[in-house]
Formats: structure tokens, C-alpha cells, sequence
């Protein structure tokens, strides 16, 4: 098997790169090469396969030669070369991190813990376009699929508090820069206990306000701030990333057919990595609670449940506790006020591992085995 990775070094990339290494992958692959949409012709990197160079992501020819592509390059990528690709004959597989293809026919969109079955069906069909869902969905359904598996969701709305990573490496650098900035417009009266804090406050209110802020990237404040829209304005009053809630879960879970109403408001928030979500849960029956843990806990071996008690959830259920892991947590189980078969939970992940790169590397190991 050749396997060709494109985006290799970007954020999404080198987070894939570090779990391959982690889980043994390369070990798998006969034969790994490396592809640069900016300096072909450069040494690729050694994860303890055969030195190489870095070959021309834009080159159909040499990507033509691989059995299976892996790319986090990004959508537009995407866009140029796969269609091209196709139309030259190649039959290879092609896994993606990009949204671009996810909701082609086609394509399968890729949460082996959840949908393993869709998987294996597009396997035997012929399938060849694997790609990995939005990092929102895919967290959810990590965290609560013990109920959408076992077909007790009637809807359900997620409101999301979505880390700067989604948005890329410069936005999480923006971030950290508009935390330090406001930081340093109070330094001395922070030093001083008695200073006034409305004045403290004031001060920053006026820099938030003021064009020294830096927003180049996210084009508001973000630290002292949020921002409630992400993605693109549909123009019906929806972003595109709620859009995608409702149909990328209704495709993994492949239910197209008889979707589910899966709605919400998308919010960016000053997380680095990890996004969380509150839910807001309508069941098809009135479960008792241990129940409804119960399934969720056994639904895979990552979510886990966190007890509706106020220590451990801020112990246990926060972007602190959780970036860098593959855990993903849910809390804040209970009954809402609206009757018994209405729950709110709440929900933890790193969007870099399980809403990115995770999915990815273990479609490649499931083609490696299969194939
Ligand atoms: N960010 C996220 O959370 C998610 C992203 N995705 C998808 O993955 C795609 C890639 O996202 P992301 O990893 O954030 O993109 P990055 O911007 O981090 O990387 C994309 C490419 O930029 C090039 N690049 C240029 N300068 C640098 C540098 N200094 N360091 C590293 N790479 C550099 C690299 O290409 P080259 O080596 O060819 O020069 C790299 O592959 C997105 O467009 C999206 O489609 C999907 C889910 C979540
Ligand atoms: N849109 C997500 C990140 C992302 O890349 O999503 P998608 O893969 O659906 O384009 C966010 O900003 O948090």
C-alpha cells in the first residue's frame, strides 16, 4: 500500500502525524510518502520510513501513484485536485479532513465509534471518499451516542462554546495575543489592590472597543469577548456551522432518510482546543437517569460520565481538564423543568483529536486492515 499525506505539517496535520506515531501507524503503511503544496523537491519527514523528498501536492501523476491519500491541506485543495484526480482514472481511496466532499453522495462521513456500520456497508459497495466530520458533530455524537444509537433522541439543540482552533493556527495565536494586550492595559493598577475596579474595568472596556485590539483574524474581540457566529451567513438567519449540525449527524448516523432535528446556536469562545456544547435533549421516552447514563457511559470506550455534583464537574468537565485527550466527558445529566423525557447535558472534547485527526487515522487503519 502507497499512502500519500498532504497538510502533513499544518495544525490538523501534525496533530494526525503525532497520534500515528502514538498508535504505531507508519508501521502499517509498505510505503509513506509526503507531499508539500509549498516546497517540493525538500527533504520529507522521518517517522521512521526511508528518507525521501517532499513531492508536489499539485501533481496528479505522483498522486495518482498512491493506493490511499490522506489530506488535511484544507478545503480548497480539495476542490483542485480531487475532481481532476477522479476524472484521470484514479481509484485510490481518499480520506479528508476538509468539508468540501462530506456531504457528496458518495462520501461517508467518517466516526468509526459511532458508525462503523455506514463504514463497512461504503466499504463493501465500493466505496472509496472517506471524510471526517464537523469537530462540533463529531464531538456530540462521541459524547452521546448511547442515545442517538439506541434511537431515543426525538431533537435535540446544541449550543456550542467553540475553541479558537477551529479557526485555525493564527486565531488561536490572535487569542493568546488579545488576552496579553488587555492585560497589559492594566498591569499597574492590578498591581495596586486598592485601585479602583470599575476604573480596571473601564480601561478595558475602552481597548476591547479601540482598533489597538488585535482581531485580524477573527475580525472581533475574542478574549474578554465571544463571538455567536462561525462559518458562513446562509442568509435564512442560520450559520453554516449550525447547518451542518443537523445534516452531518443525520449522515453519520445514516438516517438522511428520517432526519433528526439537531439545532442550535454556534459560538466562539476563548477555548484554545477543546470545544464544549450544552444540550438541550427531547427523548422519545421518560428514561430514569441511571439509564440514560448507563448508555451513554457504554456507548465507546472514550466518553465518560461525569456526575451531575458541582466539585467534579469543575474538576472533570472543563477545556482545562480535557485539551490533549481523547476523553470526552458529559455532565450535567438531569431532568429539566419541562417534563420528564427532556434532559440538558453538558459536553467537553478537543476538536484537534477526536474533532480532526482522530477520525482520520483510524479510517486509515480500518482501509489498512481491510484492504
Ligand atoms: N482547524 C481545525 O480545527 C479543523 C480543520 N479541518 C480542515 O483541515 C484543514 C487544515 O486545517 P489546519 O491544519 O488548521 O491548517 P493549517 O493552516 O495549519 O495548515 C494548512 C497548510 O498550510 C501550509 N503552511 C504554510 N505555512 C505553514 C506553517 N508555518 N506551519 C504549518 N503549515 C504551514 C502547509 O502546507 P504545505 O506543507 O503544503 O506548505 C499546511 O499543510 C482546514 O482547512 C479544514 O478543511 C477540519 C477539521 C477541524
Ligand atoms: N468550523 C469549525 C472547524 C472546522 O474546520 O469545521 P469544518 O471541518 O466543518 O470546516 C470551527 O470553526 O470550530
Amino acid at each position: 500500500m502507497k499512502v500519500g499525506f498532504v497538510g502533513w505539517r499544518g495544525m490538523v496535520g501534525s496533530v494526525l502525524m503525532q497520534r500515528m506515531q502514538e498508535e504505531n501507524d507508519f508501521q502499517h503503511i509498505e510505503a509513506a510518502h509526503f507531499f508539500t503544496t509549498s516546497s517540493p523537491g525538500k527533504p520529507a519527514p522521518d517517522f521512521g520510513q526511508a528518507a525521501s523528498t517532499l513531492l508536489d501536492a499539485h501533481n496528479l501523476d505522483a498522486l495518482a501513484q498512491m493506493d490511499i491519500i490522506v489530506t488535511c491541506q484544507g478545503g480548497d485543495y480539495t476542490q483542485a485536485v480531487y475532481q481532476p484526480l477522479r476524472d484521470g482514472g484514479w481509484q485510490g481511496y481518499w480520506i479528508d479532513a476538509a468539508s468540501t466532499l462530506r456531504m457528496n453522495d458518495k462520501a461517508v462521513i467518517v466516526l468509526d465509534p459511532v458508525n462503523r456500520d455506514v463504514i463497512d456497508a461504503a466499504l463493501a459497495g465500493g466505496g472509496k471518499d472517506f471524510v471526517g466530520g464537523n469537530c462540533t458533530v463529531s464531538l456530540m455524537l462521541m459524547a452521546l451516542g448511547g442515545l442517538f444509537q439506541n434511537d431515543l433522541v426525538e431533537w435535540t439543540t446544541s449550543m456550542t462554546y467553540q475553541a479558537a482552533s477551529g479557526a485555525g493556527a493564527q486565531n488561536m495565536r490572535e487569542l493568546i495575543s488579545g488576552m496579553g494586550a488587555i492585560e497589559q492595559q492594566v498591569a499597574a493598577e492590578l498591581a495596586n489592590p486598592a485601585s479602583a475596579i470599575l476604573d480596571i474595568d473601564r480601561k478595558v472596556s475602552d481597548f476591547l472597543r479601540s482598533d489597538a485590539y488585535p482581531k485580524a483574524q477573527f475580525g472581533a474581540p475574542l478574549a474578554g469577548s465571544l463571538i455567536p457566529w462561525i462559518d458562513a451567513d446562509l442568509g435564512n438567519g442560520q450559520s453554516k456551522e449550525e447547518w451542518k449540525g443537523g445534516v452531518e449527524t443525520n449522515k453519520i448516523l445514516g438516517r438522511s432518510d428520517k432526519p433528526l432535528v439537531v439545532d442550535g446556536l454556534c459560538v466562539r469562545i476563548g477555548a484554545m482546543r477543546c470545544h464544549s456544547q450544552a444540550l438541550t435533549i427531547k427523548l422519545k421516552q421518560d428514561l430514569p437517569l441511571a439509564e440514560i447514563e448507563q448508555l451513554l457511559a457504554n456507548a465507546n470506550d472514550w466518553v465518560r460520565v461525569v456526575p451531575n455534583e458541582k466539585a467534579v464537574t469543575m474538576a472533570e468537565l472543563t477545556p482545562a481538564a480535557v485539551t490533549g485527550t481523547l476523553t470526552v466527558p458529559v455532565g450535567r445529566i438531569r431532568k429539566l423543568g419541562m417534563g420528564g423525557d427532556y434532559i440538558s447535558a453538558f459536553t467537553v472534547g478537543d476538536q484537534l483529536l477526536w474533532g480532526a485527526a482522530e477520525p482520520l487515522r483510524r479510517m486509515l487503519r480500518i482501509l489498512l486492515k481491510t484492504l
